[in-house]
């Protein structure tokens, strides 16, 4: 078999998808994305593209470090991004041409079910009470939501307190009959995320993600040498190389991979077996669309310290599109009681109407997060 053609689609809401098809009419589907650089992730896989076709897209392992390591730079976003796409839809395609799902490939199931997650309240963590309200009726008990606002490198007790309530309501309105992730979402300095984990510690959220930024990952291990509350991260993080440092430091109870920024599948598996050595948890973040999410379910079925998998159903960002849009038929993602049940199709396990997908690629937006400014003026974390 042999790579005949690689196809990109920008899509809304903010997404791309590529299309691998082969001299013998299988095709794979891949979501390579960075979010608001969709554009450029897009002209790496075509640098890239060449790397791969002509090949044999049975040969995963050697196009992976083809493609990792040919270009003699390597990691970051954006090569990441661009090769986790072409590695989802290569898989994609073996599983088609054997007909079977890739965790078929990759040992079986390792177990029969996986909990899901939703978001609930937006940018700024609000209406969070009514959100989880509509979602527990189809079956979620499990949330994330954003911890704070723009939070000031120091910042004042109001706004603290301002955070901590949103969280208190969340307890007082529940109690522990739901569980819910604080997402700093890379907000909060480290002097600040100190304080503010101290005080959420009473509301015992599920994991605290993102509690600084990713080049802070040094204070992982400080901050959770303070707090008996988990700490996740990993969105930010783009190879196992990255993680085996704060895997070694010490501090995540939890990793948070993107299936569609670290690699795809192949990198994934492995940052997954590296965690579980370390009695880690992992948890895809996958706020993206179809391909990503069909991605990381394949990678919950074989890891067994797969926890949690995010989800982008009624997420904020997705405005234009929805998760379940691009796929002929939503029963691929089937759900019973917030879990995600394992996917039976071969390959990923979800069948794109490309007919839409070439439709809608015709005048993609070009999705950009906000810009944030403190009250003084100042570039302020998103
Ligand atoms: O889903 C999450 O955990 C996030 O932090 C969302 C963030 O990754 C946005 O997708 C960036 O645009
Ligand atoms: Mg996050």
């Amino acid at each position: 078999m042999k790579i005949t053609r690689i196809t990109t689609y920008r899509l809304p809401p903010r997404w791309l998808f590529l299309k691998i098809e082969t001299d013998e009419g299988i095709a794979g589907w891949g979501e390579p994305v960075i979010e608001g650089r969709a554009r450029t992730v897009e002209a790496a896989v075509h640098e890239l593209a060449e790397y791969v076709i002509g090949q044999n897209p049975e040969r995963i392992n050697d196009l992976w470090q083809t493609l990792y390591r040919g270009g003699f730079y390597r990691g970051g976003p954006i090569l990441m991004s661009a090769i986790s796409g072409i590695d989802q839809a290569l898989w994609d395609i073996k599983g088609k041409a054997l007909g079977v799902p890739v965790y078929q490939l990759l040992g079986g199931l390792v177990r029969d079910k996986i909990k899901a997650y939703s978001w609930v309240g937006g940018d700024r963590p609000a209406d969070v009470i009514a959100g989880i309200k509509t979602l527990r009726e189809i079956g979620f008990d499990t949330f994330k939501l954003n911890g704070c606002e723009e939070l000031g490198i120091i910042e004042n007790s109001r706004q603290i307190d301002a955070a901590v309530a949103t969280v208190a309501h969340i307890r007082e309105a529940f109690g522990n009959g739901i569980e819910f992730g604080l997402d700093f979402h890379g907000r909060v300095s480290a002097p600040m995320a100190r304080v503010l984990i101290k005080e959420l510690e009473p509301h015992r959220p599920l994991f605290i993600e993102e509690p600084v930024l990713a080049e802070q990952a040094e204070y992982y291990a400080r901050l959770a040498a303070q707090t008996h509350l988990p700490i996740a991260a990993g969105e930010r993080m783009f190879s196992r190389f990255e993680f085996k440092r704060v895997l070694a430091e010490g501090g995540l109870a939890i990793v948070q991979p993107d299936l569609s920024h670290a690699g795809g599948i192949t990198e994934c598996y492995k940052i997954a077996a590296m965690a579980e050595a370390y009695d880690v948890a992992i948890a895809p973040h996958c706020p993206l669309g179809p391909i990503a999410l069909a991605s990381c379910l394949q990678l919950d079925f074989v890891a067994r310290n797969a926890v949690l998998q995010e989800q982008s159903m009624g997420i904020h960002y997705n405005k234009g599109a929805e998760l379940l849009d691009y796929i002929l038929n939503p029963e691929d993602f089937k759900m019973e009681g917030g879990y995600f049940k394992p996917p039976v199709k071969p390959g990923l396990g979800v069948e794109i109407n490309e007919a839409l997908v070439i439709e809608r690629s015709k005048n993609a937006p070009d999705w950009r997060n906000p810009l944030w400014r403190y009250p003084d003026g100042a570039v302020a974390e998103w």
